[in-house]
Parts: C-alpha cells; sequence; structure tokens
C-alpha cells in the first residue's frame, strides 16, 4: 500500500483580493503560510510521510510545499516542478475581481467559467500584461490563452500518469502541492467522478487529501487526513 497526498496551495494574495489568478504567480499570505505549516504538523502527526514530491512552477505551490515539508521534517525528498500541475489559466479573466464580473456579467456566466466542465473563459488579450508567452519558465512551451477544466485535465492527465504513477507503484508516498483546478482534474480521475457532477466539487486550501493504493491502482475513497 502506498499513499498519495493532495494539497492544495494555502491562502494566496489574489484568494484574499477575490482575484481570478489561473496562472499569473502570486504569493502566499501570512494565514496561506500559517494554512501550510498546519498541513505539515497534521502529516507529522498521523504519521504520513512523504518520500517524493511533486508541485507545480508558481510560487504559491512551490511555498506551500516547502513549508508544509519542513514542519514534518522532509525537506530533504526529491521534489520536481512542473508546469503541467499549475493551475488552469484563466485566460481574460486573470487579474479580474470575482465580485465585480459577476455583477457585470452576472452570476451564472461565472459560475460556467468557473465550474463548467468543457466552457473556457474567454481567450487572454496578445497585449494583456498578464501574458507569460515570454517567461523565461515558459520557454519551449506553448503558454494557452484561457483554459476550461477538460483542456486542463488534457495536460494533468498525461503527466500524472508518465511521471507520478510510477512513483505510486514503486511504494513511494507522494505530496502533489497544486491547485484548486489542476487537483479538481487529479480527482474527477481518481475518483470516477462525471463531467456534470465535477461542477459542485471544490478542493479548501491546505487540507491535506489522501488516496490509498495497491499498486497503481486506487484502493478506496479519498478522505482528509484530518478525519483519519
Ligand atoms: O485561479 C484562481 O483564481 C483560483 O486559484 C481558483 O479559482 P476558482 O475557485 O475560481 O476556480
Amino acid at each position: 500500500m502506498s499513499k498519495l497526498i493532495l494539497v492544495r496551495h494555502g491562502q494566496s494574495e489574489w484568494n484574499l483580493a477575490n482575484r481570478f489568478t489561473g496562472w499569473w504567480d502570486v504569493d502566499l499570505t501570512e494565514k496561506g503560510e500559517t494554512e501550510a505549516r498546519q498541513a505539515g504538523e497534521l502529516m507529522k502527526a498521523k504519521g504520513v510521510l512523504p518520500t517524493t514530491a511533486f508541485t507545480s512552477v508558481q510560487k504559491r505551490a512551490i511555498k506551500t510545499l516547502n513549508i508544509a515539508l519542513e514542519a514534518c521534517d522532509r525537506l530533504w525528498i526529491p521534489a520536481t516542478r512542473d508546469w503541467h500541475l499549475n493551475e488552469r489559466h484563466y485566460g481574460g479573466l486573470t487579474g479580474l475581481n470575482k465580485q465585480e464580473t459577476r455583477e457585470k456579467h452576472g452570476d451564472e456566466q461565472v459560475h460556467i467559467w468557473r465550474r463548467s466542465f468543457d466552457v473556457p473563459p474567454p481567450e487572454l488579450e496578445p497585449d494583456s500584461e498578464f501574458d507569460l508567452s515570454d517567461d523565461p519558465r515558459y520557454a519551449g512551451i506553448d503558454v494557452p490563452r484561457t483554459e476550461s477544466l477538460k483542456l486542463t485535465i488534457e495536460r494533468v492527465l498525461p503527466y500524472w500518469e508518465e511521471a507520478i504513477l510510477p512513483q505510486l507503484g514503486k511504494g513511494e508516498t507522494v505530496i502533489i502541492s497544486a491547485h484548486g483546478n489542476s487537483l479538481r482534474a487529479l480527482v474527477k480521475h481518481l475518483s470516477g467522478i462525471s463531467d456534470d457532477e465535477i461542477t459542485g466539487l471544490e478542493i479548501p486550501t491546505g487540507q491535506p487529501i489522501i488516496y490509498e493504493f495497491d499498486g497503481t491502482q486506487v484502493s478506496g475513497e479519498r478522505y482528509y487526513l484530518k478525519d483519519s
């Protein structure tokens, strides 16, 4: 039996400011750092100690990983950062305030952009201040201009299969520190959630979720580490 630990980054500056974030690289707030530390302390208290780690190339997830690993004395384990685990790209909504966007476009439209399976937000304009195509961390990568959950799944799952699942097959305890929607993509796959039902799934910040594995097969349903 091996374990997979999923953790969404702690509160970010734009979670606090209620702005659409996506691929924009915002930092953790002090509360976010505390959430990350508490996640690590919980792993230590429960004796669920990661032996290998994966995260995105966004600082809110990287810092959450490092703070949590430090809190459970596992800062030394191998860690891989990869853009495939990034948050879904919020396109032309990036940087906008979520409440103001609701007032402008209506609750229903904003809910569709945020939670529908396959309707992407409008594309990011080429001259947008939030364009990341020239960011060195994405050299050689076709940076998306927007992503639905469906498109996010299409880049998260191949990476999961190629890079992460083999580690579980080897018996490693794997931690993935990532984002609300890249983790929804994984949970949809691992728990067999339908395209309709995934619209109702929310992933809280800083709260470790566990899946147990028998080889490369999921064994049982996910649970919150705090409830075990
Ligand atoms: O990218 C963002 O704005 C958040 O991390 C997730 O946003 P959501 O709750 O609107 O999917």
